[in-house]
């Protein structure tokens, strides 16, 4: 067994789409970013990354590459359950954190499972997201950005 954190922040804005999970959320602000900027699904990448001492997201998704402008970071997960798959490795389980202010997530959040265990071929139950506030505190309190962290275990 292996064990593998990400952690990821994006900034809110006008004008862009709020994509967590690959769920769009409705809201007034969305995650600016070059990718979707979906901050628990590359939490999530870089969990897994870690845990197969594979680097990091941006070593393989460069921002400076057009390529992944604008792109559904399902799409990159995918890409990173490859790579851990060519190097004989399977995922035990993933839990998830995402701190926002707002809006209130629960409700989207067996949608944003569907989604990622779908892409991984995980089991429902090997499969956690958890959403909190920081009761107004920093800069997600202040709904200046949302961040997420994320623990997993490969085999
Ligand atoms: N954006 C969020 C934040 C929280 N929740 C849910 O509310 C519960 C209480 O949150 P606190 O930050 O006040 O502890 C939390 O456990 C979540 O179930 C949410 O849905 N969306
Ligand atoms: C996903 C990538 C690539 O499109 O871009 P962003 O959406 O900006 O996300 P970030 O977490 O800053 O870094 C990884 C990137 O290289």
């Amino acid at each position: 067994m292996r064990i593998g954190h990400g952690y990821d922040v994006h900034k809110l804005v006008e004008g862009r789409d709020l994509i967590l999970g690959g769920v769009n959320i409705p809201h007034n602000l969305g995650l600016l970013g070059h990718s979707d900027a979906d901050v628990l699904l590359h939490a999530i990448c870089d969990a897994l990354l870690g845990a197969a001492a594979l680097g990091d997201i941006g070593k393989h998704f460069p921002d400076t590459d057009d390529t992944y402008k604008g792109i559904s970071s399902l799409k990159l997960l995918a890409h990173v359950n490859n790579l851990l798959n060519d190097k004989g490795y399977s995922i035990g389980n993933i839990d998830c954190t995402i701190i926002a202010q707002k809006p209130k997530l629960a409700p989207h959040i067996p949608q944003m499972k569907k989604y990622i265990c779908n892409t991984l071929g995980l089991s429902d139950d090997c499969m956690n997201i958890k959403a909190t506030t920081e009761e107004k505190l920093g800069f997600t309190g202040r709904e200046e950005g949302i961040s997420a962290h994320c623990v997993c275990l490969i085999k």
